[in-house]
């Protein structure tokens, strides 16, 4: 199960990711924002990074306009790396090496076709673990200090 949200500035580009998603036969649930209204990014963040910290998602979406408000409040919550994608070796890296649990797109940067893409890559590859497991775990212990 993927967790997706976004903001007001992500509605239609969520909407075509879970249109990709279901094509795909990959579940997934929908944390909204539902309408174009204005909302706040980290109301969206909070749950969607709850349900991937509580196992109920695998991994999670999240989407505002630039992308970066929603990973930099995604980032704030201990246990989530969320990574901020719009190429795709940042998507497959962000796997490989950082073992991240979100990707964020920013809907006013990309467009959905590359977004596909992205999510695509993010979600079938691994991590890579050996030496980067150490540096993942030194810095989720920046969390505690
Ligand atoms: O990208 C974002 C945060 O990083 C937001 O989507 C953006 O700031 C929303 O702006 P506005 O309220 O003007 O639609």
């Amino acid at each position: 199960m993927i967790a997706i949200g976004c903001d007001h500035g992500g509605v239609t580009l969520k909407a075509e990711l879970m249109k990709h998603l279901a094509e795909k036969q990959i579940p997934f649930k929908d944390f909204g924002t539902y309408t174009e209204e204005s909302c706040d990014y980290p109301d969206i963040a909070k749950p969607v990074c709850e349900s991937v910290l509580s196992g109920e998602c695998e991994k999670g979406v999240l989407i505002c306009g630039t992308g970066i408000g929603i990973s930099m409040a995604a980032n704030k919550i201990h246990g989530i790396r969320a990574a901020l994608c719009h190429d795709y070796f940042s998507a497959k890296y962000t796997r490989l090496h950082n073992d991240s649990n979100i990707i964020a797109f920013g809907a006013r940067v990309i467009g959905p076709g590359l977004a596909c893409e992205l999510l695509d890559v993010f979600l079938n590859t691994g991590f890579e673990g050996g030496r980067h497991a150490l540096r993942v775990e030194k810095m989720m212990n920046l969390e505690k200090e």
